[in-house]
């Protein structure tokens, strides 16, 4: 039977509806997010609901949406450190802080750019338990989703081996302030996963592989780190090649690597826009590239 159609005025109710529905429960996990974040620090008890029952659920995407793209040269008001030592970490990683020593026991050592909705930082988690994974993200929303999945990750999973305290997320606009929260040499692993591809040619200087950017991306790599790049744009993938050949720091990893590279099978699978490239049929290709040793007169 066909779909009775409604009129401009019901969808006009209905959407607005929608809209106060997806306010309200952002309103209600921004609560949340304030008191878990809050328990985090002084390792409190769990949010109650009135059963007494704790109350911590995985976030709903559908409640967080925003637009698809981000301009990686407006001024998005962001806040970062004026340097990687004025970083407040244990806000992100409250585990891995000393007290008494007011020191992080350990240094973010895997970078997700442009993480998305946090699917590769959750798989990262548990094949790397005491290494610190941060994803960066430019879109507000996006990146509290990825907050409010972490906390609810860490609060189901208080008492297990695996309990997602090792990952956390930032909004960060990766183009503009790499150097301000990472030391040079520090990160060992950097993913670009399924990256904006800026199709138009003018757009191309927003793409988060060029010259430029390398060179950042580089001196917060150590000697021997790894840069991984995956898309589903075949164009994409060819520019990302080709400015990391010939950038004099990096040199790539061959097909024999690339199969037996653990993160390489995890980032095939792990991301949400990968999961969709392959429930769509999609190509996947995939470059990696070794950083280089600084040359010593560049030292
Ligand atoms: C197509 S999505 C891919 C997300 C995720 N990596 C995945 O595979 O599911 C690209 C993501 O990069 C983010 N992004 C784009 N430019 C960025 C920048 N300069 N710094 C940080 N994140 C950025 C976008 O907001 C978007 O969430």
């Amino acid at each position: 039977m066909a779909k009775p159609v409604k009129d401009k005025e019901t969808q006009l109710r209905e959407q607005q509806e929608a809209e106060t529905r997806r306010r309200q429960y952002r309103t209600n996990q921004e609560e949340t997010r304030k008191k878990l974040k809050h328990a985090r620090f002084e390792e409190s008890e769990p949010v109650e609901d009135t059963d007494g029952k704790a109350q911590v659920h995985l976030p709903r995407k559908r409640f967080y949406r925003q637009r698809a793209h981000s301009n990686p040269f407006s001024d998005h008001r962001l806040e970062y450190p004026r340097s990687p030592e004025d970083m407040k970490w244990e806000k992100l990683y409250p585990q891995y802080h000393d007290k008494d020593s007011d020191s992080m026991l350990s240094k973010v050592e895997i970078a997700d750019i442009g993480c998305g909705y946090g699917g590769l930082l959750t798989k990262l988690a548990p094949e790397y338990p005491s290494t610190l994974i941060l994803g960066m993200e430019i879109r507000v929303q996006v990146t509290q989703y990825v907050e409010d999945r972490i906390i609810a990750l860490r609060e189901k999973h208080k008492d297990d081996e695996v309990n997602f305290q090792n990952i956390s997320v930032l909004r960060g606009n990766a183009m503009k302030f790499l150097p301000n929260f990472f030391q040079k040499g520090q990160l060992s692993k950097m993913f670009f996963c399924f990256p904006d591809p800026h199709f138009k040619q003018r757009k191309h200087k927003a793409r988060i592989i060029t010259n430029t950017l390398l060179s950042e991306y580089a001196y917060v790599l150590r000697e021997g780190g790894v840069v991984y790049t995956i898309t589903d744009v075949e164009d994409l993938h060819i520019w990302m090649a080709k400015h990391l050949e010939e950038h004099p720091m990096f040199e790539r990893l061959d097909k024999a690597w690339e199969e037996q590279d653990k993160c390489v099978s995890i980032m095939y699978n792990a991301t949400e826009e990968g999961q969709k490239v392959t429930r769509n049929k999609g190509s996947k290709w995939i470059a990696c590239f070794r950083r280089l040793p600084t040359p010593e007169d560049c030292d």
